[in-house]
């Protein structure tokens, strides 16, 4: 008898076919790379392909949330992205603005929520302001959670989760002898998302293999799908492509 194949990532599959639309991850973080190399593929200078990167933030963000996850957490700026030319920063610290600007009456009409996981002081005033403006336009929304990372490290997110519970054991609000896992996850940056905070699947685009610093005591039992595409070059089919890679795999959380 031939074979089944049940599952294929191909490009030419039709992912409708084989999307279990009763298996969707609760929660999906990307590392959204490979914009400077879209560019350079097309002579264009590494901000063309930010620019293009931020249109598909918004047509993956739709995607998502019509395919009922309820959590995107998007890797948008890490704390060692400060290393990149000031021109570059300088272009990228005004995306949030022209995001927010051009998109949050969509993100209320799809009901998205904007939360941002990182230390936002450091960002330029109306930066910070464009952030805090989403945050509170779209609080009274209660779909999909989207979460940018921005200027975000899981190092300094958990140095600084170590600190404020040492901080609170020196004090006497805290016994040490009763400190679990749980009272690290309590003090993480994603403890807004409650028992939603751990990623079920971590995609990252344009082949790296890496996890560069994102969400790492989160991701402990995370499946990791590295897709070929340049984040520019993602969209609703690639996302669904990831999504039936995950569905493929027998998730074991550390059992058998
Ligand atoms: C601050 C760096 C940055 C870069 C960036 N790129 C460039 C690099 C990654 C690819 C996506 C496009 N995007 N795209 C959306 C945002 C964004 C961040 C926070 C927020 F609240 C709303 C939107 C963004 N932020």
């Amino acid at each position: 008898m031939e074979a089944k194949s049940v599952f294929s990532n191909k490009k030419d599959t039709n992912t409708e076919q084989k999307l279990d639309m009763d298996r969707i991850p609760a929660h999906i973080a990307i590392i959204m790379d490979g914009n400077g190399r879209w560019a350079q593929a097309r002579h264009l200078p590494r901000v063309a392909g930010h620019k293009q990167g931020m249109q598909t933030v918004k047509k993956v963000t739709i995607a998502a949330s019509d395919l009922g996850v309820k959590v995107l957490s998007l890797y948008a700026f890490s704390t060692e992205n400060w290393k990149r030319p000031a021109t570059e920063v300088n272009y990228l610290m005004q995306l949030p603005i022209r995001f927010f600007k051009t998109f949050v009456p969509d993100l209320v009409k799809h009901n998205v929520k904007v939360m941002v996981m990182g230390d936002i002081t450091r960002l330029p005033a109306e930066t910070q302001q464009a952030v805090k403006d989403a945050i509170k336009d779209t609080a009274d929304c209660d779909g999909m959670i989207l979460n940018f990372a921005l200027n975000y490290g899981s190092r300094d997110e958990i140095t600084r989760a170590v600190q404020a519970i040492a901080t609170a054991a020196q004090d006497g609000q805290l016994d040490p002898t009763t400190i679990t896992e749980q009272t690290i996850s309590d003090h993480l940056m994603s403890s807004p998302l409650g028992e939603l905070a751990d990623p079920d699947l971590l995609i990252r685009t344009s082949g790296e293999e890496r996890i560069s610093n994102f969400m790492l005591w989160q991701i402990a039992y995370s499946e990791l799908e590295f897709v070929p595409e340049h984040w520019p070059d993602f969209d609703g089919e690639a996302l669904k492509r990831a999504i039936i890679g995950f569905q493929g795999r027998h998730r074991r959380f550390g059992g058998l």
